[in-house]
């Protein structure tokens, strides 16, 4: 599920009103998705995504989001555009949410990659960095280090029912990170979650990337780093290093990596595991049982930061 706020014809009719999308035939809710609210709704026009903002939407960030992908789909990044009211807005309030509609992306994403979709993906992210740098609008990463430390606080005391253990391993870590943690990389807009269920192939062609509601200006190789844990780990959590080399290599023939970028790497990564092994770990403790959502494992991304704490170059992702 990804459905929090149920919606009805009546007030769906209302809130299209505004808009300049023809006579409404259907609309059903999207199961996919794990933080927003997702329709697909169909008019005698064209298709598209309603999307109503949940928990961690901030209403005053949706002008950077929704800005951003609309920056992007004008310099010919293949992500939704959002459909602007007839006002200009690009979103109103439906059921007390915030909400938008934006364009509908063909495409399916992979149950099961290849190091040559992990290639698409490298070449796609580098694009997608270089198409950001002139967008006007600013969002500091709310999921970086500080953003960690508020989590880790809300959920320390709590984590050794997860695994023993737990509460002085990452305590430790996040006092790592926290020291080491770099200060001058290249920085710029990034989109900060690009799984496999954000970005949508037709064959093996990528063909749009969705999903900006975690987007930011941060470290550019921080992102790349979010792919490799995103994306370069099997089924069995086994690290896959052509997967690895594949994704470094698209992202370089667009955008080669500076020498500190790459030095800096194999911290990035236990960075971008720790992000998403603390927001798991939150949502694990705190959703309640019976909630439709689908908890996702915080401790995929523990064994995720373990491999990378042993990691001990950037060589060891395939670097030559
Ligand atoms: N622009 C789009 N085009 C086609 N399908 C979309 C689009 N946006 C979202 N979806 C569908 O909705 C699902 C959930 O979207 P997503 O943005 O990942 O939700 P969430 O932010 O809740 O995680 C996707 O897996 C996809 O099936
Ligand atoms: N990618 C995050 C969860 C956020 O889900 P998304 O559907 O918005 O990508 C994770 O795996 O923890």
């Amino acid at each position: 599920m990804a459905v929090y706020t149920d919606i009805n014809e009546v007030d769906l009719k209302d809130f299209l009103q505004a808009y300049d999308t023809g006579e409404l035939l259907s609309f059903k809710g999207i199961a996919e998705g794990v933080e927003n609210s997702n329709f697909l709704l169909h008019t005698d026009r064209f298709p598209l995504i309603l999307t109503l903002y949940e928990k961690r939407v901030d209403e005053n960030d949706l002008p950077f989001y929704l800005g951003l992908m609309q920056h992007l789909a004008e310099r010919g990044i293949s992500c939704p555009l959002p459909l602007p009211r007839s006002d200009g807005a690009l979103y109103g309030q439906l059921c007390g949410r915030p909400a938008a509609l934006i364009s509908f992306l063909e495409g399916m994403w992979l149950r099961k990659s290849e190091a040559r979709h992990c290639r698409e993906l490298g070449v796609a992210l580098a694009r997608m960095h270089i198409a950001g740098q002139d967008f006007p609008l600013r969002r500091e990463n709310a999921l970086s280090l500080k953003g960690w430390v508020d989590l880790w606080d809300k959920s320390a005391a709590r984590a050794d029912e997860v695994q023993s253990g737990l509460e002085s391993e990452i305590s430790e870590e996040l006092a790592l990170l926290e020291d080491r943690w770099p200060v001058d990389l290249p920085e710029g807009v990034i989109h900060a979650d690009l799984f496999p269920d954000n970005v949508f192939f037709i064959g093996d062609t990528l063909s749009g990337v969705i999903d900006f509601y975690f987007a930011c200006n941060d470290f550019l190789a921080y992102d790349l780093a979010v792919c490799l844990n995103a994306w370069c780990f099997e089924k069995d959590r086994s690290f896959n290093v052509t997967k690895a080399k594949a994704l470094i290599e698209g992202y370089q023939s667009v955008r080669p990596l500076s020498a500190a970028e790459i030095e800096a790497l194999p911290l990035l990564a236990r960075g971008s595991a720790l992000r998403f092994f603390l927001t798991r770990l939150y949502d694990w403790l705190t959703t309640p049982e019976g909630a439709l959502v689908v908890k996702k494992d915080p401790l995929e991304y523990l064994r995720y930061l373990r491999f990378h704490r042993s990691v001990k170059s950037a060589g060891e992702y395939g670097l030559s």
